[in-house]
């Protein structure tokens, strides 16, 4: 299968050199006085992190070559520069899920390939999930300490295909993909703040139906805490290229577990409460940005 992007047919995802010049065309439309060492990806109903920043620069995905429209509302679409707790940070307001655009993972993950060459160390990522773990109420926030990433597991990675050395290595361990010093950093910003803030394994499914009461249940018997469509395709490339990452979920809406008692799921819910939350998550980001 090619990796080529339909609307752009000369920039393949998996091309080190087409990246760069990607970063290049994106670096001659803005003014960079220094390398954004933090990296952020918003998710559903989350693109109010990007609105914190002061002195934005503000790139609409339609302005990058290569970049796939996106489709899922609560999504903007725009790479912003700009200054947060006097840190110079880049941030994607808006992503690319893989079920929009044919399961192409190294696609939907290519941003993240693009934060490293404009030097980002440090990927703060969130997303929107269904909770699982019978602990979490509507609204909580998960820190993200491990993942299952279904559709890399059966073989839509972002790494298959060619590996440019320039990427990365080819086999990349997974042991460590979400740091557990930026966790610890986490979880003292919750308690200063009196966040509550959970902590637990995040599953990403290919989408984008939401999941069967039945399936709930498989999850939940394989160790999930909460269930979503995104994250793990960026966090393997950023764990790839050696980028560390802090996660964490918003809790959307409680998974289903009883398909008798089932309630219907809806991305309309979604972003209601993540909107609803969404003062107190940008608080949270900003404590941990000004902290590292
Ligand atoms: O993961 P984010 O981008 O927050 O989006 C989540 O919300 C959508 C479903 O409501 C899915 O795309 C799921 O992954
Ligand atoms: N399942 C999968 N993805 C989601 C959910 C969910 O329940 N909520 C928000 N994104």
């Amino acid at each position: 299968m090619s990796t080529l992007i339909e609307a752009h047919p000369t920039v393949d995802p998996i091309n080190y050199d087409d990246i760069l010049n990607i970063v290049n065309h994106v670096r001659s439309q803005v003014t960079l006085t220094e390398e954004p060492k933090i990296g952020i990806i918003c998710g559903s109903g989350l693109g109010d992190l990007a609105e914190l920043l002061t002195e934005r620069q503000v790139i609409p995905f339609t302005n990058i070559p290569g970049f796939p429209p996106t489709n899922v509302i609560g999504h903007k679409g725009n790479l912003v520069f700009g200054n947060l707790m006097g840190k110079f940070i880049v941030c994607l307001q808006g992503r690319f899920h893989p079920y929009e655009h044919n399961m192409n993972l190294a696609l939907c993950a290519m941003p993240v390939r693009m934060m490293k060459e404009f030097g980002v160390r440090t990927l703060i990522i969130s997303n929107a999930a269904g909770g699982v773990n019978s602990a979490f109420k509507w609204g909580d926030l998960m820190l993200i300490k491990d993942q299952l990433f279904l559709p890399g597991l059966a073989g839509f990675s972002p790494l298959v295909g060619i590996n440019d050395p320039r990427m990365g290595p080819r086999f990349v361990s997974m042991h460590d993909a979400y740091d557990l010093s930026l966790r610890q950093l986490a979880h003292t910003v919750a308690h200063e703040q009196g966040i509550v803030l959970h902590q637990g394994i995040y599953v990403m499914s290919g989408g984008p139906q939401y999941e069967s009461p039945a399936e709930v249940c498989m999850f939940k018997t394989v160790g999930a805490d909460a269930l979503g469509m995104s994250t793990c395709h960026e966090v393997t490339v950023a764990r790839q290229c050696g980028i560390r990452v802090l996660g964490f979920s918003l809790i959307t809406n409680i998974a289903n577990q009883e398909a008798d008692t089932a309630v219907e799921v809806s991305h309309e819910e979604v972003l209601v409460a993540a909107k609803e939350a969404s003062e107190r998550a940008c608080k949270f980001v900003s404590g941990i940005v000004e902290k590292l």
